[in-house]
């Protein structure tokens, strides 16, 4: 392809350019992507190394440049191991934004399926919107995991196996004080409860606030690599709080927390 300006005395081409704003993008999303996560730092930490490459690569420095294209060329695998969740969780997100994903305008318009009614989905926002609302007026702690997918993995070594209806009294009954299942998570699954006093991994991001316990700490921890929907009633506040993709919407209202649950279980995850 031929030259398409001249920039300082350099000649650039149009797939240079794009090249360039792809990396660009690329390296945009991963930050968005790392944000608040530990792994940021690792990420911060590479980005310095690589620049530091092409710096002594420039100044035609043989030596460094040797022993940085040396540590570049291992790193990448030991980046693959180190990244592997985000790279997994990275993957996911282009995913979602391709033609054929769940939402975008190619598969609602060649997949009738979209076009369904969704009275089940209804049904079972509404029970779970009903049992929170009537959780926050008791002051009663709740944790409960809407999962998109059943590949979903939790500890069921600490669980206990449910398999019901999603129902308001019984989300209720199991977070009810007295009850022996109410520490831990419920988890949903399409229309079931699958399982109660589940206990999930806590988010280690050191930018939630110091405020939050281990109740909303848990709920982040099992958004960061899957597509779930947490929602959190405080016990000490009588709040509702939901987390997603590894981020915390605390105080919510439940009209807020019903349009999440549409975009979840309706619309296809946002
Ligand atoms: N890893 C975990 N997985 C699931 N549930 C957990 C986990 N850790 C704690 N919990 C639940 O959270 C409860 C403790 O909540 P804690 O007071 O620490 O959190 P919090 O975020 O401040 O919530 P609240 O606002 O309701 O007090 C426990 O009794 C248990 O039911």
């Amino acid at each position: 392809m031929r030259e398409v300006f001249k920039f300082y005395g350099y000649e650039f081409r149009w797939l240079e350019v794009l090249d360039l704003l792809i990396v660009v993008f690329l390296v945009i999303q991963l930050y968005r992507l790392l944000r608040g996560s530990l792994a940021f730092n690792i990420f911060v930490g590479l980005l310095m190394i690589y620049a530091a490459f092409f710096m002594v690569r420039a100044l035609r420095m043989p030596i460094l440049t040797n022993i940085l294209q040396n540590f570049i060329n291992v790193g990448l695998i030991a980046i693959i191991i180190i990244f592997q969740p985000e790279i997994r969780k990275f993957l996911l997100v282009l995913g979602k934004k391709t033609p054929l994903s769940k939402d975008s305008f190619l598969t609602k318009l060649f997949l009738p399926d979209k076009f369904k009614s969704y009275k089940d989905e209804e049904n079972i926002i509404n029970e779970i919107i009903t049992a929170v609302g009537r959780m926050m007026g008791t002051h009663t702690g709740a944790l409960i995991v809407v999962a998109t997918t059943y590949r979903l993995k939790f500890d069921t070594a600490s669980s206990i196996p449910i398999d019901a209806n999603v129902s308001a009294k019984l989300i209720e009954s199991i977070f009810n004080k007295h009850s022996p299942l109410h520490d831990g998570a419920l988890i949903i699954v399409g229309s079931k409860m699958l399982a109660a006093k589940v206990i999930l991994p806590v988010s280690e991001n050191p930018d939630l606030p110091t405020r939050v316990g281990l109740r909303h700490r848990s709920a982040v921890g099992i958004t960061e690599h899957s597509d779930n929907l947490a929602i959190i009633v405080s016990e000490e506040r009588g709040t509702v709080s939901y987390a997603q993709d590894g981020n915390l919407t605390q105080d919510v209202s439940l009209e807020d927390l019903k349009v999440k649950l549409y975009e979840v279980l309706i619309d296809g995850y946002a």
